[in-house]
């Protein structure tokens, strides 16, 4: 197949990014504070900021019963579901379809008092792993998404400060073997999801602001994400 302009880029970030999203809270690099909890659920930030500007890196490790990585990615990536999940959108738009596996996004997000409401224009790339760990094992699947530019959405030229992330969701599912005889259920499924993800707000915020929407807005956005990947996939066949 004849190679995307992205192609590259898009390679080598996945890459860096699984491997990032793979490294335990201790393994990758000091700092990491613990700070929000629920249940299965832990949230980690590290305070940085480049420019005077907040970038906190955050990384959570969430597992989830009943579901597949698959089904976990899938409602992530396609567009189709966002506006079902994706409380803080205000609009979205596909740009391109590079291939099946690879979007190009432009996403406007609601604002948020007192800054300037935000755009984002990125690539998403869902991708299935090897599993190294057991080969026989269920595989690997995570989405990228990372910002890029197009010719026709220059940042910054309308209402819209243009934000710049770079997001990791990797899952890796795990098959409790039902007794012999019993056919497997959703009951005996449970899926490990790392959710990585460094937003630059693009424009000067206040930290304090940016500090409390962080705090406020990405443990809602998980719960209620892997919440409604069980809602919709609770009565249907399970997609590995
Ligand atoms: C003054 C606020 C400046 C930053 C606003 C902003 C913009 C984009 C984003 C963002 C953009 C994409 C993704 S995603 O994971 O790729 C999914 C696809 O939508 C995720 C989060 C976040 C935030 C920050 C609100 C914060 C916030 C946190 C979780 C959810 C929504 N908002």
């Amino acid at each position: 197949a004849i190679q995307h302009r992205l192609w590259p880029e898009i390679e080598k970030t996945v890459q860096i990014q699984v491997s990032m999203a793979k490294m335990g809270i201790g393994e990758c690099g000091s700092g990491w504070q613990l700070f929000a909890e629920d249940g299965e659920m832990k949230m980690y930030r590290r305070e940085e900021e480049v420019d005077g500007m907040v970038v906190d890196p955050l990384k959570a490790v969430h597992i989830v019963k009943g579901i597949t990585g698959h089904e976990v990615c899938h409602h992530f990536f396609n567009p189709q579901y966002r506006y079902d999940w994706e409380t803080t959108l205000e609009h979205m738009t596909v740009l391109e379809t590079i291939s099946e596996d690879t979007l190009v996004f432009l996403q406007t997000h609601k604002r948020i008092w007192p800054a300037s409401q935000r755009d984002g224009l990125f690539w998403s790339h869902i991708r299935k792993l090897p599993n190294e760990k057991d080969r026989d094992g269920p595989d690997i699947w995570t989405v990228v998404n990372n910002s890029t530019d197009h010719p026709d959405y220059p940042p910054n030229n309308g209402k819209c400060v243009r934000v710049f992330l770079t997001v990791c969701l990797l899952c890796q599912t795990t098959v409790d073997p039902p007794k012999e005889g019993t056919s497997l259920t959703r009951d005996n499924l449970s899926c490990k999801i790392t959710y990585c993800s460094v937003v630059n707000p693009g424009g000067w915020a206040p930290a304090s602001v940016l500090r409390a929407v962080y705090k406020r807005e990405y443990p809602k956005f998980l719960k209620r994400f892997t919440a409604y990947v069980k809602n919709q996939t609770k009565n249907k066949p399970i997609m590995f």
